[in-house]
């Protein structure tokens, strides 16, 4: 087992500010205030398509803008800031700490009952099931159509916030409590640790074209606060063969990643769900009995399961519309082939399950699983 944390200044702090409350954070201070009506006014006024402009109503705005988190103070400017500096944004908020779920919760429930298809404020997340790979065979066999298949999940160490409440210092500690657990890896998990200070930016550029490492500067994750002390804490880890990742301390203190060429979904799945119980032996993960797995962005929680194929279909692609129906109607969503905000390059796009909450591991990649297919089936009824 890895050693016991040592006793931190930092920790003690936020030990002594959470005893000494006795209930609800400090005020919002005039400036943040000021900020936040100011940015409301712009998004009202904007065609934002987002989910935050959709349902910060003016009466949810006014009753959670001078409310701060119990521990860490976080505001409603704090949660916000990037969709309203994105109009752009498809979502547009994000949680700087665990309390915030609780505390901005006439906001977030919404928000998460319109992402994750229905999961309501009365609904709880049901207990982990992920069944087992052998359930999902090659969705691709004769490699025509898939050109490679990834599923990740996300999970936050217990006792650290998110992103935007973590110090330098704690950015380093959970770094090194990571990859000190990554390396005590054995088998087909066994690798090498990269941290991003001291990375070429040639070879940095280069992991991230092959799609192995998350991209630097997204201005989603920049202005909800997620980039400080930036690449600081930040680094990759590979097995040998080079198809189990994980990420750390990017949007989430982990990410555990899975992925291959072609489109054997169980074989990569399995070898996810192995990596997530080796490294649960030596890192407690942040669970909350409602909201599951509890990640920095509100389209994550839950089972933090994406299952992704990156897929060419030639017809459905020429037919948008199309496309678009029958991922709506398969709870899918397509992303282009550098991911999230990019768009399709050479009919490649990302096509993976949409909601994570309200189903188990298993129930969430049998819902990639099945529309994929069903997505191969229209594709090639066009093709006759
Ligand atoms: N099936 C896949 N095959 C190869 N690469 C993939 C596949 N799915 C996603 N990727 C790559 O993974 C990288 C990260 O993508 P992206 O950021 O969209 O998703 P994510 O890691 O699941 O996290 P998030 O949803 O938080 O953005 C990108 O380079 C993307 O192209
Ligand atoms: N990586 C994520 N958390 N993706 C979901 C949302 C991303 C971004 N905040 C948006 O609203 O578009």
């Amino acid at each position: 087992m890895l050693r016991l944390r040592p006793f931190r200044l930092e920790t003690f702090k936020v030990f002594c500010r959470h005893a000494s409350k006795t209930g609800g954070g400090k005020p919002v201070d005039s400036n943040a205030l000021a900020q936040l009506e100011e940015g409301y006014k712009k998004l009202v006024a904007s065609n934002s398509k987002s989910l935050l402009k959709k349902h910060l109503k003016k009466d949810i705005f006014d009753n959670l803008k001078k409310k701060t988190t119990p521990s860490f103070n976080s505001s409603l400017l704090d949660c916000i800031q990037s969709g309203l500096c994105n109009h752009d944004s498809g979502v547009g908020i994000y949680a700087p700490d665990a309390e915030a779920y609780k505390t901005f919760a006439d906001l977030f429930d919404p928000i998460i009952e319109d992402y994750h298809g229905g999961f309501k404020k009365t609904d709880k997340h049901p207990e982990s099931c992920f069944g087992q790979g052998k359930d999902f065979a090659n969705l691709d066999p004769n490699n025509k159509y898939i050109v490679s298949t990834r599923v990740r999940c996300g999970r936050s160490v217990k006792n650290f916030p998110f992103n935007p409440c973590l110090s330098e210092f704690e950015y380093a500690e959970l770094e090194c409590m990571i990859s000190g657990a990554l390396n005590t890896m054995s088998g087909q998990y066994k690798g090498g640790y990269l941290p991003l200070c001291g990375m070429e930016k040639s070879v940095q550029q280069k992991l991230i074209d092959e799609h192995f490492l998350f991209k630097e500067g997204d201005r989603f994750l920049e202005t909800a606060g997620a980039s400080r002390f930036w690449p600081i804490g930040r680094g990759i880890y590979f097995n040998e063969a080079r198809n189990f990742l994980v990420w750390v301390n990017e949007e989430d203190h982990i990410r555990i990643i899975s992925m291959e060429k072609g489109g054997d979904l169980g074989k990569v799945y399995d070898r996810m769900l192995g990596g997530v119980e080796a490294l649960g032996k030596y890192l407690q993960f942040s669970r909350d009995q409602r909201l599951g797995y509890l990640t920095f962005c509100p389209t994550n929680l839950g089972t933090t399961i994406r299952a992704s194929v990156h897929i060419k279909l030639p017809n459905l692609t020429a037919n948008p519309e199309e496309m678009q129906k029958l991922a709506t109607k398969y709870n899918l969503q397509v992303r282009g082939t550098s991911g999230e905000h990019t768009e399709a390059k050479g009919g490649v796009h990302d096509i993976s399950n949409k909601r994570r909450m309200g189903l188990t591991e298993y129930e969430a990649v049998k819902e990639m699983y099945d529309g994929i297919r069903a997505l191969i089936d229209a594709e090639n009824k066009v093709c006759k």
